[in-house]
């Protein structure tokens, strides 16, 4: 699993390493990683190293000696290096009087090629930035034709939420330091391809503010049938889902427990017939009391937000097993809070929504601080909450939260949701604990995405369809 640390826990271990570690040692070795990175994209966009042209955007702060290290040592490889100073009284001084002793040049925005630059390091901001890009900053790399790279992350997004209000940098990639922190996970489509670099940190860290499976992570969570397992010993997942007259999401709600695992699947609700004729494994039957007995339901997608789908919440939400609600569940939890009142509090919750879902819940939208968002619905409502979206996030009550890896956006199909609801229902049936079980699902889900589009649109049938070769990615990465 990694870990992601905040701008404030990551200023705090800085400060403890920095009382035992030689003046200027630490920047040194971040602006030694930033070199190292503009000297692969040099390569990579402009062919050869010495002898290009690199414009450092210098401002105020460490982020600005940063990049002005970063000069020298590139410097140091035959580099033209020309830094563009945002405040000039007061730049890093160790940083400039280095990269002027390498040979380097300064001037000031308007004086500085920057447009004839192979590459532009942003060092205008970094852990300290607040708000977007002034305008300063701004007019700078408007005139920016190159690939950038960012000192730690790109200038202008907010590094504990990866909010972007105003201008700000798009990089090409990023280098930072220690830790990742939320802007890397949460906004990667303006860090671009981030890189960390230790600067020993590891031991100065405490419990992370978000975390992010690695394949791994999901391989290890993955229920497997043992040899003395049978269908029920491996959890028998229960799906209300879909209805009379719009059956598809009771058909991919309960395939998708299907592929997800070895166990057994029960259908319950008004589109038996058409589940069982589409997936004759499933155990089909019209009404939620005649289902028999599971070890977690998935109720929701599909039922309706009327009398019969409140009905089928009620009965789940009382049988002391797991609960994934997800869709018009989520409605109906909003509207008729009472709902709830029939579930042990001791019995697991897991909520599936996306962002309209997430305001009829909780009464607002979540707003630029998404992580802040879930991790206070997830503890007001005593449940796992799992919130859609390019970066889904999951939290649990505890305040732990998971940020998925971005696979691409072919996800945002009609009857993703099912999908997935189905599959974390499966899970959820296998006993992982209820975040886990969310967390892994998704996972699976965005890589059977990534699988069955290959580039192209796909649909919830082909994420489906794609389910067991995601399963057999994570676990063949994992070996
Ligand atoms: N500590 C360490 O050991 C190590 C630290 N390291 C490096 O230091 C960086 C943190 O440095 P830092 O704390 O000096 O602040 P930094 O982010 O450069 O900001 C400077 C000033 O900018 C201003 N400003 C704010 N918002 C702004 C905006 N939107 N647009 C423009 N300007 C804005 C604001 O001042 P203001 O103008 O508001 O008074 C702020 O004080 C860190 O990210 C990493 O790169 C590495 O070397 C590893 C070792
Ligand atoms: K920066």
């Amino acid at each position: 699993m990694r870990g992601v640390w905040t701008t404030a826990d990551v200023r705090s271990a800085e400060q403890r390493l920095l009382a035992v570690t030689p003046e200027g040692a630490l920047m040194r070795r971040a602006a030694y990683g930033v070199s190292v990175r503009a000297a692969a994209l040099l390569t990579r966009y402009a062919g050869r190293v010495a002898g290009t042209r690199v414009v450092l955007v210098a401002g105020a702060g460490n982020n600005g000696g940063d990049a002005l290290w970063a000069g020298y040592f590139l410097r140091r490889r035959g580099v033209a290096v020309t830094a563009v100073l945002l405040r000039p009284d007061s730049t890093h001084p160790e940083g400039l009087a280095a990269l002027r002793r390498a040979g380097g040049r300064t001037g000031s925005a308007e004086s500085v090629d920057v447009a004839g630059a192979d590459l532009v390091i942003d060092g205008v901001v970094g852990i300290s930035a607040r708000g977007p890009l002034r305008p300063d900053a701004e007019a700078v790399f408007a005139r920016v034709s190159a690939p950038v790279l960012a000192v730690d992350l790109p200038s202008g997004v907010d590094p504990d939420t990866g909010a972007v209000t105003g201008p700000a940098v798009r990089a090409t990639a990023t280098v930072t330091f220690g830790a990742l922190k939320p802007v890397h996970v949460l906004n990667p489509q303006d860090c671009g391809d981030t890189t960390l670099v230790d600067i020993g940190l590891g031991g100065e860290l405490g419990e992370p503010e978000l975390r992010q499976l690695d394949a791994a992570d999901v391989a290890a969570a993955w229920p497997l049938p043992g040899p003395a397992d049978d269908k029920y010993t491996q959890g028998v997942t229960g799906v209300a889902a879909g209805s009379a007259t719009y059956p598809g999401a009771a058909v991919l709600a309960a395939a998708a427990a299907v592929r997800a695992t070895a166990g057994m699947v029960r259908y319950a609700g008004p589109a038996a017939d058409v589940v069982r004729s589409h997936w004759p494994e499933v155990v089909a039957t019209g009404s939620i009391t005649d289902a028999g007995r599971v070890q977690a339901w998935v109720v929701g997608p599909g039922i309706g937000t009327g009398r019969q789908g409140r009905d089928q919440l009620a009965y789940a939400l009382a049988q002391g097993v797991p609960v994934c609600a997800d869709a018009d569940a989520i409605t109906l939890i909003a509207a008729h809070p009472d709902v709830l009142d029939a579930r042990d509090p001791a019995t697991p919750l897991l909520l599936t929504p996306h962002d309209g879902e997430f305001a009829r819940l909780t009464g607002s939208a979540p707003g630029p601080d998404r992580v802040g968002a879930v991790r206070r619905a997830a503890r007001r409502l005593g449940a796992v909450v799992l919130l859609k979206g390019h970066r889904t996030l999951v939290a649990e009550p505890g305040g732990r939260v998971v940020v998925n890896r971005p696979r691409g956006a072919w996800l945002a199909t009609a009857g993703s949701g099912d999908v997935l609801s189905g599959v974390i229902g499966a899970l959820l049936a296998s006993g992982l604990e209820p975040w886990l079980a969310a967390a892994v699902g998704a996972d699976v889900h965005a890589r059977a995405g990534e699988l069955a589009a290959r580039g192209a649109p796909t649909s919830a049938s082909g994420v489906l369809a794609a389910i067991p070769d995601a399963i057999r990615q994570a676990r063949a990465l994992a070996a």
